[in-house]
């Protein structure tokens, strides 16, 4: 499917997407690639310009037949970024609003919704307001919210943002022990490589409206399909240097136009034999705890090291820094990798 908005520019381009059953896809780009729209339009929210959307063999989307369902009918649960609860009711009350709305009887209502907060894990909190609650239990109840219409598909926008950093790490465990508790289908959209890296099945990376590789996060991180997603997945990022000290790295991995390596994959020290190696010079040591990160001169350009063992090296030193041939990354001319 395709969606421009107005006549402009596509926000979204011949987009050919997949998503398993009970699987939990990340939608992963930089802002502005086409992720939300690309959300909205499963939602119903947004219309394709063209293209259909189908799920479970049912079709929710076709520009070319004239066929849209609406939001309502599509059994989705979405939560966005600002997950606004009612603050005039309880947490229970919060719970169970979707299914008074869809006329679910009070009994059944109750009982679904108090499954959804023990899902959660805030259920000792039901006759609690959303005012007294932490940023991260409302945000949980905005989930239950959603779990307790049993959607088969959960539609996530950047619903961890608002949180500070220790409580993003908690809720990305939540998240994912709740999808595999509750086997429903999750599509995530994030910015956050380390987000997506860390919760989803499956990762679909997008730029400029254009879908760059869907693949588990593992077989995206160790087999990047283009220069694009090699820098964009991964942290530090992946080196991509250019002039001699480029060639030096063709000329043990293969030919090619581009190159790159990760900083992981870089050591000090005796290479191995057949491993390619070059004479550096330690420019900076950055130790981070349980990391070190090192910046290195070789030859005309620049390369980051990351070590998860202590490095007995200073600023000013001379080393030789080796990486196995396989783990050196070539792309053509196209930024595709070889
Ligand atoms: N309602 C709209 N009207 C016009 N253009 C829009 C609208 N919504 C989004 N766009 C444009 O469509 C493109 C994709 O936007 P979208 O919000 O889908 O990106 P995104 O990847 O979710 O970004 P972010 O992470 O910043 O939310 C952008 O160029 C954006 O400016």
């Amino acid at each position: 499917m395709s969606k421009s908005y107005g006549g402009s520019d596509l926000a979204v381009r011949d987009l050919d997407l997949v998503i398993p059953t009970g699987s939990f896809m990340c939608l992963l780009g930089p802002s502005g690639c086409g992720k939300t729209t690309t959300l909205r339009m499963i939602a119903g929210l947004e219309q394709p310009s063209s293209g259909t959307i189908e799920v479970d063999g049912r079709v929710l989307d076709s520009v070319e037949r004239g066929l849209y369902v609406p939001p309502e009918k599509r059994r989705m649960g979405l939560v966005f970024q600002n997950y606004a609860l009612w603050p005039h009711l309880t947490v229970l009350g919060n719970t169970e609003f979707g299914l008074r709305m869809r006329k679910v009887p009070a009994a059944e209502r109750r009982e679904r919704a108090i499954e959804a907060l023990r899902m959660v894990r805030v259920d000792d909190a039901m006759e609690r307001y959303p005012a007294q609650l932490s940023g991260g239990q409302q945000q949980r109840v905005a989930l239950a919210r959603m779990l307790a219409i049993n959607p088969s598909v959960l539609l996530l926008d950047e619903p961890l943002s608002n949180l500070d950093a220790r409580l993003r790490l908690e809720m990305r465990a939540e998240l994912k022990r709740i999808h595999e508790e509750s086997g429903t289908t999750v599509v995530f959209v994030t910015h956050d490589q380390l987000e997506a890296m860390t919760m989803a099945t499956d990762v679909a990376v997008m730029e400029a409206g254009r879908l760059q590789q869907v693949a588990p996060p593992m077989e995206m991180y160790h087999r990047p399909a283009n220069r694009f997603v090699a820098e964009f997945v991964g942290s530090p990022p992946m080196n991509l240097p250019s002039g001699a000290l480029a060639e030096s790295l063709l000329r043990c991995a293969g030919a090619g136009s581009g190159v790159g390596v990760r900083p992981e994959a870089l050591r000090l020290g005796d290479p191995e034999p057949g491993a390619w190696q070059e004479e550096a010079v330690v420019e900076a040591v950055l130790p981070a705890g349980s990391s070190w990160t090192v910046r290195l001169r070789v030859l005309d350009g620049e390369l980051f090291a990351l070590s998860f063992r202590e490095l007995d090296v200073e600023a000013g030193q001379k080393v030789r820094v080796w990486a196995r041939r396989g783990q050196v990354h070539v792309f053509d001319a196209e930024g595709v990798r070889v």
